[in-house]
């Protein structure tokens, strides 16, 4: 039985005997070969669908670690922002250790997902009239000076469970990808696949490291543009993040790995989510920044044939039900009279 991220890969983890292991068997997630994205992108492309995870995004591989060395360092009040996803895992985590979760959003920005678990899991929920990056500011002041743990991924320990993806992706294949390519918002999982690549590799667990190839929402690049951008705009809610913490991490891991971070509009994030869909995965559409990239370079001519991709989807669309009612494939509902005639005609 699969007993979490902590226990799988306690060899690379910073954990001792003692340490108390928060878990919600995160991790194990699924990576599928994309046959119909795999044609129109024409080289091999695989999805790691990392919205089956326990609240259904990433941040549970980070949360886990991060909650268990709160635990271990007797912290009992924790504390983030969050544009959703960070929110619900803080929460979910919290709960399961039987810690108190404080957590501050931007009001009216979070997909409807996010905040009805963040509500169940019963963090305390702050809602400010500003965005992820005012509310990322604020918290790291509040636990600066007051015993609350901070755990954004400006928190290393939430870099240690999130390097774990990586580690799934080579173990899966048997071998890590020519590329890896990932959403980028604040950047702390781009930071984390790159790290958890080159232990990998270190430890002989794998042969060789991945081009990292990150994408932002056009309204949201603040990498690709090279500065900070005050009022980040995407229907990607999850990645509209307009000044990422882990920023240098982020830029260094695409470098060293010959990589590149660029960025796609919300059009072509909406046709990738659609595509991703037709492969029978529900993703939130900020995880389909990563294909919606794979898409842009290979019409750009950046694949050679005999490339394998790897596309992380950090998000299960769920989190995300407006979206798909608006942008989704089949949303003309037919509404007919209960008779199997009305149906009949309907379908035929
Ligand atoms: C679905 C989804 N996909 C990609 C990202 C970007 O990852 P990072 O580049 O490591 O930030 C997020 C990030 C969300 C938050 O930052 C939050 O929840 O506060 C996400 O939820």
């Amino acid at each position: 039985m699969w007993r979490g991220i902590v226990e799988e890969y306690r060899e690379f983890m910073p954990v001792s005997d003692d340490t108390p292991i928060v878990t919600l068997f995160e991790g194990n997630t699924p990576l599928y070969k994309a046959n119909r994205l795999s044609n129109a992108a024409g080289v091999e492309v695989w999805l790691k669908y990392d919205g089956l995870n326990p609240t259904g995004s990433f941040k549970d591989r980070g949360m886990a670690m991060a909650v268990t060395k709160a635990k271990e360092e007797g912290a009992e009040v924790l504390i983030c922002a969050s544009t959703g996803n960070t929110s619900a895992a803080a929460a979910a985590y919290a709960a399961s250790a039987g810690m108190k979760a404080v957590v501050v959003i931007p009001h009216g920005k979070v997909a409807l997902g996010k905040l009805a678990q963040t509500i169940m899991y019963g963090a305390e929920i702050i809602e400010i009239e500003g965005n992820f990056d005012e509310a990322l500011a604020i918290v790291r002041q509040i636990a600066e000076s007051h015993p609350i743990k901070l755990v954004n991924s400006v928190n290393p320990y939430r870099i240690e469970g999130q390097k774990t993806g990586a580690f799934e992706v080579c173990d899966a294949l048997g071998e890590a990808p020519t590329h890896l390519a990932i959403p980028v918002g604040n950047a702390g999982n781009i930071t984390a696949y790159w790290k958890g690549f080159n232990e990998y590799r270190k430890n002989r667990r794998s042969g060789k490291l991945p081009k990292m190839i990150g994408f932002e929402a056009t309204g949201a690049a603040a990498i690709v543009r090279g500065k900070p951008i005050e009022n980040p705009e995407t229907i990607a809610t999850a990645i509209r993040i307009g000044n990422p913490a882990s920023w240098e991490p982020a830029v260094q891991a695409a470098k060293d790995s010959k990589g590149k971070i660029d960025h796609v509009g919300d059009d072509e994030i909406l046709e990738a989510y659609r595509m991703i869909a037709a492969e029978g995965v529900f993703c939130e559409p900020g995880s389909a920044a990563s294909v919606a990239g794979v898409l842009k370079l290979a019409k750009a001519g950046c694949f050679a044939n005999n490339d394998r991709v790897v596309c992380v989807l950090t998000g299960n669309g769920l989190k995300d039900p407006e979206t798909a009612m608006k942008h989704g494939v089949s949303i003309e509902t037919k509404v007919v009279a209960a008779k199997e005639e009305a149906v009949v005609k309907a379908i035929f």
